[in-house]
């Protein structure tokens, strides 16, 4: 190992021995290094010099064997009495420049930041590497400074852009929400972290080296499919719609499960629409089960339309476990923009789990976007956006999921491309709930699409790689094409609308679909 060999970050073990779980600190560390760690820092917090002097040898000598470089928390005099790499500093320590004269050269120093002026600081002060976070809120340090969360990290990376610098995400960190973590940051200019920072999920686990193995095998599967999460399909229009046709068939004849978790105004007839579409229904709210439904169910939908503090944990809970069993997630943001409540859950749930699609009207995804275009009454939209082409393709590559904004036209975009479709009756929107029935169809569409998938790698991904475009597109043409056939019936009002549209889209056939469907693309 020389002082020039470039740093592998991939898995950088920050240590603590005040969490050891039975085996002593020496043997902890040796297990994390057979596991997979590729860097590690001393992090002594509580010790006087001669014992951090100590611990810091001892481990350089564990570390030389693995042929692992070795950084030192805050302490240069430590760092240059053991030969470490390289020193890790933090907002309030040494300045770097103070630090690199001091270290020999060819030294490695990385700065924590929590902002993208941070970030930009530490760029112009020609750090090696910058740690980023907290990312999460973790038990093993005290905060001073808000979590970031995962959408947070993608602007700071993006600061990074054109630059040699490495980044570490650290905080709160842990195999179960490293593919959330590694998709979720990656920035809409393509730049993702070099490695993950963590602690306790090695530190403190019964078995160091399995858990290290654990956290680089995904880590490493989650680089590898978020960069190939670029959809390079060329699909034509016509063969989204024979792909959003299968999948409604799909929904038919493979009728999954799908776990709603909505408001109490529209339950009664998002299960009814769901059973028309060929899809069964569950809906359930318990935290407790969560765990046991993403199992079982082949999409979860998570409507907040009737938000209250008792549905926040199952909600934080679904998503968590929609994403660890490989589920596409559906996120229906009703009315995001009525309160700062909402406003701030939204943003937790999407900093903790990713959807797959995200379907709102102008007013709700205006506020994801952090847009004050679209306007909102309650849950209602009452404008819509200038450009909504751009709009939804760009709020897809920073949400990195499939995003359908409802109105007039219906929007779709994954990112890439933009599909717009002009089917519905205006009696949908005299109805409450048909936005909320609309959630239902996607996430049944979406099952489908998931569980359709032929040649699967789903190591490292978020979902099996269902085709989630053509659901949504499949799912908004059933429920509109459905309403301008509902509409045509004698004497229809808006009591006998609901459940006849609910007949139609039960009684709908693929080739009626393909016959009204208004949908093209827009360059
Ligand atoms: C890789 C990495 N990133 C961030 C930190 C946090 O450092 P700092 O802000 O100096 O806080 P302390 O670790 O000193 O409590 C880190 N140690 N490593
Ligand atoms: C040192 C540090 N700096 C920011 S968060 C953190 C601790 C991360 O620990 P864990 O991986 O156990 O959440």
């Amino acid at each position: 190992m020389q002082m020039d060999d470039p740093i592998d970050f991939s898995l950088y073990l920050v240590t603590d021995r005040s969490l050891l779980a039975g085996k002593t600190y020496l043997e902890t560390l040796e297990q994390a290094l057979i596991g997979g760690v590729t860097v590690v820092q001393i992090r002594e917090k509580d010790s006087d010099t001669a014992e951090f002097l100590q611990i810091a040898q001892e481990s350089k000598a564990i570390c030389d064997r693995y042929k692992v470089p070795l950084i030192i928390n805050d302490r240069i005099d430590i760092a240059l009495a053991v030969d470490a790499r390289g020193v890790h500093l933090g907002q309030s320590d040494m300045p770097i420049n103070v630090a690199r004269k001091l270290m020999p050269e060819g030294s490695i120093i990385g700065i924590s930041c929590n902002s993208v002026d941070e970030v930009c600081r530490a760029r112009e002060s020609k750090a090696d590497y910058v740690g980023l976070g907290s990312v999460w809120d973790t038990q093993t340090k005290r905060l001073t400074k808000v979590p970031i969360g995962v959408r947070g990290l993608g602007v700071m990376l993006e600061a990074l852009d054109g630059s040699e610098i490495k980044a570490v995400a650290i905080g709160g960190i842990k195999s179960t929400n490293l593919a959330r973590l590694i998709h979720g940051s990656w920035s809409h200019t393509s730049h993702g972290l070099d490695g993950v920072a963590v602690v306790s999920d090695i530190v403190a686990a019964p078995d160091p080296k399995k858990a290290a193995q654990l956290l680089k095998s995904t880590f490493i599967a989650c680089k590898k499919a978020a960069l190939s999460f670029d959809r390079t399909s060329l699909w034509s229009r016509d063969e989204i719609l024979d792909k959003a046709i299968t999948i409604m068939e799909g929904v038919r004849t493979l009728n999954p499960v799908i776990h709603q978790i909505t408001n109490v105004v529209v339950s009664n007839q998002s299960a009814n629409i769901t059973l028309a579409l060929g899809a069964s229904p569950i809906m359930a709210t318990a935290p407790e089960e969560m765990s046991d439904l993403a199992k079982l169910s082949g999409a979860l939908l998570i409507n907040i339309g009737t938000l209250r503090a008792e549905s926040l944990e199952g909600m934080r809970k679904g998503g968590y476990y929609g994403n660890a069993a490989k589920k596409p997630v559906v996120l229906d943001p009703v009315g995001v923009g009525a309160s700062d409540f909402r406003k701030s859950f939204v943003n937790e749930l999407l900093n903790s789990w990713q959807p797959s699609v995200i379907k709102g009207n102008a007013g709700e995804l205006a506020v994801l976007a952090g847009s004050s275009e679209a306007a909102s009454r309650g849950v209602d939209s009452t404008a819509g956006f200038k450009d909504p082409v751009s709009f939804v393709k760009q709020l897809a590559r920073k949400e990195r999921c499939i995003i359908l904004l409802t109105g007039e036209t219906d929007y779709i975009s994954d990112g890439k491309r933009v599909f717009a479709l002009k089917n519905g009756h205006p009696l949908l929107g005299k109805i409450t709930g048909s936005g909320c029935m609309l959630g239902s169809c996607v996430a049944s569409y979406c099952a489908a699409a998931n569980i359709l998938v032929k040649a699967v790698d789903i190591e490292g991904k978020l979902t099996r790689g269902g085709d989630f475009l053509s659901a949504a597109i499949g799912a908004v043409l059933t429920l509109t094409i459905a309403s301008e056939l509902a509409a045509t019936r004698k004497d229809i009002g808006i009591g006998s609308f609901v459940s006849i549209l609910i007949d139609e889209v039960a009684a709908l056939q693929p080739e009626t679909v393909r016959r009204l469907a208004k949908v093209e693309e827009i360059e």
